[in-house]
């Protein structure tokens, strides 16, 4: 129904009631800080690095916003940690589901890594097992308190570690069971996508989609490698692919001297979905500051942009308080909201029957209210 008074006010308050779909989110980079205090006790983890609440929000958000990504990454440790139980998972995933459906989030792809959480003797499929069960306790619990979610898993390799194939074809074998896609995380630099080679051809051999991590702290190579060697559909960050965009001056809002190289031409022409986490971004230096965020100009030449929030515990962050910055900083109103989102929707790997009807019967309704 259209707003007889005009357009909302776009505000934390508005934002919430707006249907969005967030494609790029880490199951052990949002644990609620509460959660992470009673499973260590529950669990007998000993290491974490503060008593109170407030104290451990702080020092995840803190340690986080380190301008390195190899430092941003240690304080996974802690919540990988207390995440070594079937109960502690599906607890976690469960909780993730219900605070994404709190914020007005309807459609979320979350990813983990099983490798990670076999240090009390869970095998992997125990592990995938907790958490999908954990993700339709949560779905449900959602739908009982009217903020309907529907939450799919994608199954992360470490890029460090050896054991992607294995992973590949763990994520394929619960292909029907809510993994809908397989995604490589950790340290970039040093560890190109083209490691994983093996892994990505039986992804592609089994027609089942993958993301890649690449071009976040490390350049466009990585970004071509992941296209070209990898035939990735997503990337997440992606951030570096403005290296090969010239005659735009940094923070300028004038884009209509821009000129695309052969990649960034490559994955605007084929529409190649951009998973950007523009929080995160600045916490671990992919960009300086928010303001000089590439976000705004990949928006502006119409790449494929969606927006992310990677770990909300070390960002402290929402979808919700993730768009709010992108319009304080870039202006941008509803109708600019919508585009992203149905960016992301169309980007996902969910069943396209699926995906449209999202459109169409929530995003669309939904975003109608509010642009008046
Ligand atoms: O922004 C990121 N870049 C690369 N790796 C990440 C990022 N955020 C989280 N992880 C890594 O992915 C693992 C599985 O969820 C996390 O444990 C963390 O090591
Ligand atoms: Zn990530």
């Amino acid at each position: 129904m259209a707003n007889p008074v005009g357009p909302t006010p776009i505000d934390l308050a508005s934002l919430k009631r707006a249907p969005k779909v967030l494609l790029h989110d880490h199951l052990d980079g949002g644990l609620r800080p509460a959660t992470v205090l009673e499973l260590a006790a529950e669990t007998g983890y000993a290491n974490l690095p503060a008593t109170t609440e407030p104290e451990l929000a702080a020092w995840f958000r803190d340690a986080a916003d380190s301008g390195s990504l190899v430092k941003y990454l240690e304080t996974f440790e802690h919540t990988v940690g207390v995440m070594q139980t079937p109960e502690a998972l599906a607890r976690v995933a469960r909780e993730c589901a219900e605070d994404l459906a709190a914020d007005g989030v309807v459609y979320a792809e979350v990813r983990f890594a099983p490798e990670q959480h076999l240090q009390r003797g869970l095998s992997l499929d125990e592990v995938m097992e907790a958490v999908l069960a954990g993700f339709a306790s949560g779905e449900s619990a959602a739908r009982t308190a009217g903020r309907p979610i529907v939450v799919r898993c994608l199954v992360t390799a470490m890029r460090h570690a050896a054991r992607s194939r294995e992973i590949a074809e763990l994520t394929v074998r619960w292909r029907d069971r809510g993994a809908v896609g397989f995604d490589i995380a950790g340290a970039e630099a040093g560890f190109p996508p083209s490691r994983h080679l093996d892994a990505f051809e039986y992804m592609r051999d089994h027609s089942a989609p993958f993301t890649i991590h690449a071009g976040e702290a490390f350049g466009l190579p990585s970004i071509h490698e992941a296209l070209a060697f990898c035939g990735c559909d997503r990337l997440g960050h992606g951030v570096r692919i403005v290296d090969d965009i010239d005659g735009v001056e940094p923070g300028s809002a004038d884009f209509a001297g821009a000129r695309l190289g052969r990649v960034a031409a490559r994955v605007r022409d084929a529409r190649i979905p951009l998973e950007m986490c523009p929080s995160s971004n600045v916490q671990t230096g992919a960009v300086a500051s928010l303001e000089e965020h590439p976000f705004n100009l990949l928006a502006q030449l119409r790449f494929r942009v969606t927006v992310n929030t990677d770990n909300r515990l070390m960002s402290d962050t929402t979808m919700s308080k993730e768009m709010l910055k992108l319009v304080e900083t870039f202006g941008y109103g509803w109708t600019d909201l919508q585009r992203f989102t149905i960016n992301a929707m169309k980007s996902a790997f969910l069943p396209f029957d699926e995906r449209l009807a999202i459109i169409d019967e929530t995003i669309k309704p939904g975003f109608a209210v509010l642009i008046g």
